[in-house]
């Protein structure tokens, strides 16, 4: 049977990307699109493309008054978790894209989930080489105790850090073991600088830099003595590398209940 896909955010970048993607995949269908600023207009037509019949709507309540399957949000991080919640009450899968959520947020999505018995697949980064970057880093961690993560994004990212080095951090932080390092509570001068821990227990440290001409990119360091393993990810400038990993999750978060955290979670 086809998936019914309604689209949050879809006149943003990925959001432009995604709705003709969908339109040519055989097993699923656009059923509806919200966008405060292009409501009651065609949601083909508003990306660049031909017509598909989808209205969009002004609001996710709007759009979830027509029968559905799944909520794919690539929206703002200050909406995400409401949207999401909407959709799992009104017992709808869901596929974040968006940043912006942690731990804490997620554990409250996972028991909405589980209650209504649908799922969520949410990423801070779908694409394939971003994926590979957190099964690598995962890996060195099982060999390596110390590592840090520098978060590059441009100056006017909303949320710090991204989604790609949260979702690495959490995980990191979850299988590492203790660090060598001086923790940076015993650090003087300006112990900020040290950056902030993400995560479980002592946490992974991570460097958040927003300057112009960066897009996405994110490095996990690994030190052992006298040697050092750089695993690094940059996203460029097209929205393009998020749309298989976002059309994979929507295919595989039908047969999941509560939360799946991490498109790494589906590949093989
Ligand atoms: N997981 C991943 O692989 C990726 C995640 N992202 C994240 O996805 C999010 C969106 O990214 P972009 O498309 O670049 O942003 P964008 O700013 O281009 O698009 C976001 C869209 O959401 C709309 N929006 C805002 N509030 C809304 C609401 N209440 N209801 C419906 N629509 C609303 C905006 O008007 C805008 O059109 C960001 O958090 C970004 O970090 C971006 C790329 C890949
Ligand atoms: O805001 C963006 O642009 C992106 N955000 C995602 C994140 O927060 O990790 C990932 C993507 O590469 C671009």
């Amino acid at each position: 049977m086809t998936i019914r896909v309604v689209m949050a955010g879809a006149t943003g970048w990925v959001g432009k990307a995604l709705i003709p993607a969908i339109a040519t995949q055989a097993d699923m269908t656009l059923v509806g699109a919200v966008s405060r600023s292009a409501a009651g207009r065609d949601a083909g037509a508003v990306v660049g493309g031909p017509d598909n019949g989808v209205t969009v709507s002004a609001s996710l309540v709007e759009a979830l008054a027509t029968a559905s399957d799944v909520l794919v949000d690539y929206t703002r991080p200050d909406v995400v978790k409401d949207h999401a919640l909407l959709a799992i009450s009104r017992g709808r899968h869901v596929v974040i894209g968006t940043s912006g959520l942690g731990a804490t947020d997620y554990a409250e999505i996972d028991a909405a989930a589980r209650a209504n018995r649908v799922g969520v697949l949410a990423a801070g980064n779908f694409s394939i080489t971003a994926t590979l970057m957190k099964r690598f880093a995962l890996m060195a961690a099982k060999y390596v105790p110390d590592v840090e993560i520098i978060d590059y994004a441009s100056a006017g990212k909303p949320d710090a850090p991204s989604g790609t080095a949260r979702e690495l951090a959490e995980a990191l932080a979850e299988v590492r073991q203790a660090s060598t390092v001086r923790p940076a509570s015993e650090v003087s001068g300006v112990p900020a600088t040290r950056g902030a821990a993400v995560g479980a227990g002592e946490g992974v440290q991570v460097h958040a830099l927003r300057l112009p001409s960066y897009i996405l990119s994110c490095e996990a360091l690994f030190g052992l003595p006298d040697e050092r393993l750089t695993i690094r990810h940059d996203a460029g400038s097209s929205a393009a590398p998020y749309v298989a990993g976002t059309l994979l999750a929507i295919r595989r978060v039908q047969q999941i209940t509560g939360l799946v955290r991490g498109l790494d979670a589906l590949l093989d």
